[in-house]
């Protein structure tokens, strides 16, 4: 699933419209404008929002500057860009980090919004930073919840700091001062939720705040609440003050309709966004990337950044020797798919990779990560040897590995087929990058991808 889909849609079809005018009038303007209101309202965004923005966009697209340039279409889809990236906070906005440490990080939210399980997102993410983080159990009405960020903190490598079931403004306080005592530099308090905001919730979460004064108080919202995700935010700004948004499960939101407006609508900014269940789903939130994404513009940096925490640069290097040498192995391709499978969903993959929304076949692709899996058992199933050396893999070998692997000969056929033309491509655009090199061009590739990844990728599509 990919995030914005049905707006996204929308939006490429008015402008697909658009530029095949060439030449556009107020009226052809103001007809797309109108549409492009409708696609944001269906995506549930706020109206008071939707409507300043489709004034700003009319104000700046309208103009003779616009209309008679060479470009009309073009530039009325670039202030689009624009706006909808000012929407969203303009610039990526980074989390504060306390002159002397440690940095305090409050976390609040409704239950279920998905908080415990972004402090542990958070604490992984600060990990990979070369930061120290503790995670602090203060959600004491769950007795569940301080269990929960114990499994998370073990699977993080953090650690947690709880002491049962206390006075949450007493251990907030005892966390920091444990991380100050022991020279961990981030703290991460995780507070109780409610099902609604209420005086009690409120009460004691000021109190908390009062108590370790956090340098940063994140709100946690579920994207897929849409305007009641904005409704929260509101009201929890109001009675607390916060200083950015986390906005959790933006995975399973079609719609899009909090991630457009709950800046807006709060004035506070959203600082990540969490795209999933696992501890590696959460993405610093980059305004221009999500308007260029929703535009169908792919958000190829994000994808490079994703690569690079993904794949381990001396193997792509050791690889990279390898291909020189042919001496490509179903064990190197193997290695691939694992790595490409730690980058998250395909499907999340392909949507930022610019144009692919718009490719009618892959439209309705859906990648089935089954097939990677079936994948793995196979090569799993091979000996040594016959990983090493394809070639070898007569008849009677394909039957056996298709028992031991629970899979049909003619699926071991297909994925041999794949490793050859894998093999091929990739030599080829490795003497490609070599000569590029030696020109002292650059690449097409993608720092860090290349050349560790399968281009026929994903296998075994029919
Ligand atoms: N798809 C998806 N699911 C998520 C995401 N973040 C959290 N979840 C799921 O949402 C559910 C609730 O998450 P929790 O972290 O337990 O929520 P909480 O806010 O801590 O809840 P309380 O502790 O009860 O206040 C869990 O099943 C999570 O796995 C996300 O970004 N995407």
């Amino acid at each position: 699933m990919a995030v914005f889909e049905s707006l996204s849609g929308r939006l490429q079809e008015v402008f697909r419209r658009l530029r095949g005018k060439g030449k556009l009038t107020e009226a052809d303007v103001n007809d797309a404008l109108r549409e492009v209101r409708t696609a944001l309202l269906a995506a549930d965004v706020n109206f008071r929002v939707v409507k300043d923005f489709i004034a700003r966009v009319r104000e700046r697209a309208v103009g003779a500057e616009v209309l008679e340039s060479l470009t009309p279409a073009q530039q009325v889809i670039k202030i689009v860009y624009e706006e909808l990236t000012a929407l969203m906070g303009g610039e990526h906005a980074k989390l504060s980090v306390a002159p002397k440490p440690p940095t305090v990080i409050l976390l609040v939210g409704l239950q279920g919004s998905g908080k415990t399980t972004h402090a542990g997102k958070l604490a992984v993410h600060l990990r990979k930073q070369g930061r120290r983080p503790l995670l602090v159990a203060a959600d004491v009405y769950r007795p569940a919840a301080v269990r929960q960020l114990q499994v998370l903190g073990e699977k993080a490598g953090v650690p947690v700091f709880q002491m049962g079931q206390q006075d949450p403004v007493a251990i907030a306080r005892a966390g920091v001062e444990h991380a100050r005592s022991t020279g961990l530099d981030t703290v991460i308090v995780d507070t109780a939720g409610r099902l609604h905001v209420d005086d009690e919730l409120m009460g004691e979460l000021e109190r908390i705040k009062a108590a370790v004064s956090p340098h940063e108080v994140l709100l946690v919202v579920d994207a897929m609440a849409g305007q009641d995700a904005v409704n929260v935010a509101e009201e929890f700004h109001r009675r607390l003050g916060i200083d950015g948004i986390i906005l959790t499960k933006l995975d399973g939101d079609q719609r899009g309709g909090a991630a457009l407006s709950v800046r807006a609508v709060t004035g506070r900014p959203i600082k990540f966004a969490g795209t999933g269940e696992k501890l590696d789903a959460l993405e610093p939130f980059h305004p221009e990337r999500m308007a260029s994404r929703i535009l169908g513009m792919g958000d190829v940096l994000t994808l490079i950044e994703k690569a690079q925490e993904a794949v381990d640069a001396e193997k792509a290097m050791a690889l990279a020797k390898k291909l020189a040498k042919d001496q490509y192995t179903l064990e190197d391709f193997r290695d691939q798919l694992r790595q490409m499978r730690r980058l998250g969903p395909l499907e999340q993959i392909l949507s930022m990779i610019p144009g692919l929304g718009r490719l009618r076949e892959l439209q309705d692709l859906k990648v089935d990560e089954k097939e990677l899996a079936r994948v793995e058992a196979i090569i799993n199933s091979m000996t040594v040897q016959e990983r090493r050396h394809p070639e070898i893999i007569d008849g009677s070998r394909r039957r056996r590995i298709a028992a031991g692997s629970g899979t049909r000969v003619a699926d071991v056929n297909r994925l041999l087929r794949q490793f050859e033309d894998t093999r091929r491509l990739m030599k080829q655009m490795s003497s490609m990058e070599r000569t590029l090199a030696r020109r002292g061009g650059k690449g097409p590739r993608l720092p860090g991808l290349g050349p560790g990844l399968p281009p026929g990728f994903p296998p075994g599509r029919r």
